[in-house]
């Protein structure tokens, strides 16, 4: 697949080396004293995609982000930001993060939080941040304090913008911005992603916005990956077929059902193509908000890792890791 062919807003698509990973996760597992949070993750997030995560409450995202912030340590496997380690300086350097709580100091104007923020990284863009502070009419000496909940919301999102990351994780950002400033700070996302080959990972609920701005998916369900890859590739190994008795049918034998559905909107069956569709006409791609609807609504569908975020042995990083200390 051509991905520099892929049109975002806002201009030419970087293209970052092919198989460069930005994240790469092997057999990642979180234990709490309640029980597994997230278990046996593997997949890799390729530089410069923007990509949803998607899954139930309780699910294990906010985990799978504090893990590759270095907030939190494994139980079992390994996770690599662009072939370093979470804690590491190159990885600190090039990765921000929008947690669900945003903590800002209350006491400080915002003027004085994007100070710290230019003092605390060397790629510091004061232009952008305060682009963005301003785009909302937020005042420079307002104390973060005074702001209502989208305002800082926009305060900490041009604090990481402002940071120049190369991986920006932002979890659930959008919960409490009004649809036109969603709307605004997506159009900012997409367009700064693509003019600098950013990496995104957005975890959110808002199935019809991801559509918009992503071009990769991770879904997690039960601390488990359940599917993980290009949003046209996973489309593409899906489709619907109506299903006019709303049960199963021959037409459907060489595929494998992710679910029936007889209410609301579409009719028919979500298949994962296990062969060419027959008859043609009557099957057709499901959108991503149908594909994602569908596996968050069968947690017990198997699980589909597409070839290209697939990673290989735990064991080549380790010598990888070996030979970097070797050379250096
Ligand atoms: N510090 C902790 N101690 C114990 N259990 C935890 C801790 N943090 C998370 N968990 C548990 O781990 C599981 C995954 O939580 P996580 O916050 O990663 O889910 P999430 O997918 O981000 O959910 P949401 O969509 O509700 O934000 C949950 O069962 C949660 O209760």
């Amino acid at each position: 697949m051509n991905h520099s062919g892929m049109h975002h807003p806002g201009g030419t698509r970087y293209a970052p080396p092919v198989g460069y990973s930005a994240i790469e996760a092997y057999g990642l597992g979180k234990r709490y004293r309640r029980g597994w949070a997230l278990q046996d993750v593997s997949f890799r997030l390729p530089a410069g995609r923007v990509c949803g995560l998607v899954g139930p409450n309780g699910a294990g995202k906010t985990t799978l982000m504090g893990l590759a912030t270095n907030m939190i340590q494994p139980t079992t496997g390994a996770l690599r930001v662009f072939d370093a380690a979470p804690g590491s300086r190159e990885a600190i350097l090039r990765t921000a993060f929008l947690s669900q709580e945003k903590p800002l100091f209350r006491r400080f104007t915002v003027a004085e939080t994007l100070r710290l923020g230019r003092e605390l990284n060397p790629r510091w863009d004061q232009g952008v941040a305060e682009g963005l502070v301003s785009a909302g009419q937020v005042p420079l000496s307002a104390r973060i304090g005074t702001l209502s909940g989208g305002q800082r919301t926009r305060v900490a999102f041009s604090l990481a913008f402002g940071k120049r990351p190369d991986l920006l994780i932002l979890d659930e950002p959008m919960s409490d911005l009004d649809p036109l400033v969603r709307r605004e700070l997506m159009a900012t996302l997409t367009a700064e992603a693509a003019q600098h080959g950013t990496t995104v990972l957005v975890s959110s609920h808002m199935l019809a916005e991801l559509q918009h701005i992503c071009d990769y998916l991770l879904v997690i369900a039960n601390g488990g990956l359940r599917l993980a890859g290009e949003v046209n590739e996973l489309r593409a190994a899906h489709a619907w077929f109506a299903a006019p008795g709303g049960g199963p049918s021959p037409a459907l034998a060489p595929h494998r059902v992710v679910e029936f559905r007889g209410e609301e909107g579409r009719q028919g069956a979500l298949v994962r193509l296990g062969g060419p569709i027959e008859y043609g006409g009557q099957a057709e791609h499901p959108t991503l908000e149908e594909l994602l609807l569908a596996y968050l609504r069968s947690p017990d569908a198997p699980s589909l890792i597409a070839p290209g975020a697939q990673v290989g042995d735990i064991h080549d990083v380790i010598a990888r890791d070996r030979n970097k200390t070797v050379t250096a």
